[in-house]
């Protein structure tokens, strides 16, 4: 055993310098060595009692000059059941005597270790199998020591409720549904949670210095959201979140977020939180985009409320529809050309009808109805902001027709710069808006018709070879109805049925003479133009039989063509004469206050279909 340097100072040195350095178990071995020291006490351990409080354990055990192994015991039968009662407990000589199990023990001093609160923490205690005589400076010194191990007892369970107190706020942050994200101000990330990233496709290691922004992809409308978002945190007026279209970082897809952020209090960083809301908004796309194609189907039905059987038995009609039948099974692209008036937009739907796609929307787009700035917007929609006059998001004619059939009329009419999107779209089945980046993808048949000789445009450079070949996969043609005249009586007994009772006749039946001239005519316009002769006649006749009069044809140059006539009082005649008379007027402005189609009251869109069908072209005058 060392000799004792029994000044007060030496005591004190012993102390500080024992325990200064260290914490801990270090701290606590130091100390019960020093204070076996400095009282010259052969034994001393400081100890915590379990938490049943029946027995003692040992934190560091000083004997003889050395550590022993820590060692629990029984508290029953030994002094310590006085300290544990909150007492300081002192036995000069004799304890063996008083406790028969400490035999060989003469004396023990030992005190309760408690927080300011006064719990009791653990117990220190010296003890010798020599008589340990009450001085004032040994309790004075062992008082000391015990204030000291008491603050190190107590910052040690401290420091255990806050590591336990981190560890639940780290699990909660980690495995909280809701994503959090720790920014600086830069939007530089410093943490993120599972959640986090789970939602951003983003590893632990990717984490430390990922720049939030990169995350919105560089579309117009992406950055006007990110604006909208960073000021209405500098505003304060995040509450209800920000909705945010982001990228995830392993595979590019969109998604989109709820977004709240608030600086810390410390202003070092920011706290982000924010869910996952993708599903909804594809869900909202969906319903924007079935509302839009029920409003289409609306407007469809009134306009093809007269959409009727195909009828005729010629062997050419016949021919047609066992083609019809057979490319209707499959998904071919279908290139359908054909004068003016001979059925081409029927066929069309008989193909949809007949297809395994014949519960989905046929969706028509008009391609010469349109202007040519528009037919881009038009078949693949634009996102708001794509161009002046988008004022907002527009779903396009291809995501309408998803799962069903597009049927683009007079396609000869889409222009070269068009033509090459439509060429990709079609190799690639999938789209971009105009102006949008998310390419979306599409499962649309493609079904085509003109009546312009395709193949001569592909040679004048006006059509792309390449997508005349992909449209033409499977041809028809539909026959002129000069080439299948055996068809008038039974068209003109349909179209008596469809007109007589529109019109409030009763119309038994055609005079001879009469179907005799309807079938000798040469019909230019073909079907749309005897449902027009076969309309007037209902309306001028008075009889059960129905009589249509030379002067009812216009006179035909062999070639086909009309012959320009002064007095031709076809409704086509008479509508183009006017359209001419009002576009003479307004110069052949056609949009505007003072276009033509105001005066016509028509949309300038009509009117430009109009002009095309008649044949009216400002070039020709
Ligand atoms: N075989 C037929 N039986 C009954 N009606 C027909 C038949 N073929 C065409 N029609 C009618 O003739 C009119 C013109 O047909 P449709 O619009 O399909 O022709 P189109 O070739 O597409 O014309 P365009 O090239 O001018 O667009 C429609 O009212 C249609 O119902």
């Amino acid at each position: 055993m060392q000799t004792v340097d029994s000044s007060e100072l030496a005591i004190l040195r012993a102390l500080v310098e024992g325990t200064v350095q260290t914490t801990g178990e270090d701290f606590l071995r130091s100390l019960v060595r020093n204070l076996c020291i400095a009282t010259n006490v052969a034994n001393g351990f400081i100890a915590e009692f379990t938490s049943d409080k029946t027995r003692i354990r040992s934190l560091a055990f000083w004997t003889n000059g050395e550590f022993i192994d820590n060692q629990e015991w029984e508290l029953a039968g030994t002094p310590c059941v006085d300290v544990l009662a909150g007492k300081l407990c002192h036995y000069p000589s004799d304890l063996s005597k008083i406790f028969p199990k400490e035999e060989g023990i003469e004396s023990y001093l030992g005190v309760p270790l408690q927080d300011a609160d006064g719990h009791i923490l653990g117990h220190l205690a010296i003890f010798d199998e020599r008589a340990m005589p009450e001085e004032p400076r040994l309790l004075y010194t062992f008082k000391i020591f015990a204030a000291r191990a008491a603050a190190e007892l107590n910052r040690i369970r401290v420091e255990e409720l806050c590591r336990q107190s981190e560890q639940r706020y780290k699990d909660l942050f980690d495995e909280a549904p809701i994503a959090y994200v720790h920014e600086d101000t830069d939007t530089r990330f410093l943490a993120a949670n599972q959640a986090a990233m789970r939602i951003l496709g983003i590893t632990p290691e990717q984490v430390p210095g990922l720049i939030g922004s990169s995350f919105i992809p560089d579309t117009v409308e992406a950055q006007q959201r990110l604006q909208l978002a960073l000021k209405s945190i500098e505003d304060g007026t995040n509450n209800d979140g920000v909705v945010l279209e982001l990228r995830r970082k392993d595979n590019g897809q969109p998604i989109w977020i709820q977004w709240w952020s608030k600086l810390d209090p410390s202003r070092q960083y920011m706290r982000t939180m924010f869910i996952d809301i993708t599903e909804r908004v594809l869900m909202e796309r969906e319903q924007a985009r079935l509302q839009a194609q029920n409003l289409y189907l609306q407007e469809e039905i009134k306009s093809t409320h007269n959409f009727d059987d195909i009828i005729g038995r010629s062997p050419a009609l016949q021919s047609l529809l066992n083609q019809v039948q057979r490319v209707a099974q499959t998904d071919a692209s279908v290139l359908i050309q054909g004068e003016s008036g001979t059925g081409k937009e029927l066929i069309a739907r008989a193909i949809h009808a007949a297809s395994p796609r014949k519960n989905r929307p046929l969706i028509k787009v008009n391609c010469a109805a349109l202007p040519s700035s528009l037919i881009e917007s038009e078949l693949f929609g634009h996102e708001k902001g794509a161009f002046t006059g988008a004022i907002s998001k527009r779903i396009g004619r291809f995501e309408l027709a998803e799962g069903g059939t597009l049927f683009l009329d007079e396609v000869g009419e889409i222009p070269l710069d068009v033509q090459v999107k439509l060429l990709r779209v079609i190799q690639e089945r999938e789209f971009e808006r105009v102006g949008g980046q998310i390419p979306i993808k599409m499962d649309v048949r493609v079904i085509t018709a003109t009546n312009r000789n395709l193949l001569a445009e592909v040679a004048e450079k006006n059509f792309r070879e390449d997508l005349f070949y992909r449209l033409n996969v499977f041809p028809l043609t539909t026959p002129p109805l000069r080439e299948r005249l055996e068809d008038i009586p039974l068209l003109v007994s349909f179209l008596l049925g469809k007109f007589a009772p529109k019109i409030g006749k009763k119309i038994t039946g055609i005079s001879a003479q009469s179907m005799q001239r309807l079938q000798s005519y040469r019909w230019p316009g073909n079907i749309r133009e005897l449902e027009n002769v076969i309309e007037r006649a209902v309306i001028l006749t008075d009889a059960p039989i129905l009589e249509v009069e030379p002067e009812q044809l216009p006179a035909v140059a062999d070639n086909g063509e009309k012959l320009t006539q002064t007095n031709d009082a076809s409704l086509d005649a008479v509508a183009k004469e006017h359209i001419l008379s009002v576009l003479e007027q307004t110069r052949w402005v056609i949009e505007g206050p003072n276009g033509a189609a105001q005066l016509l009251n028509l949309k300038p869109s009509t009117l430009r279909y109009r002009m095309q069908k008649l044949g009216i072209d400002k070039t020709n005058r």
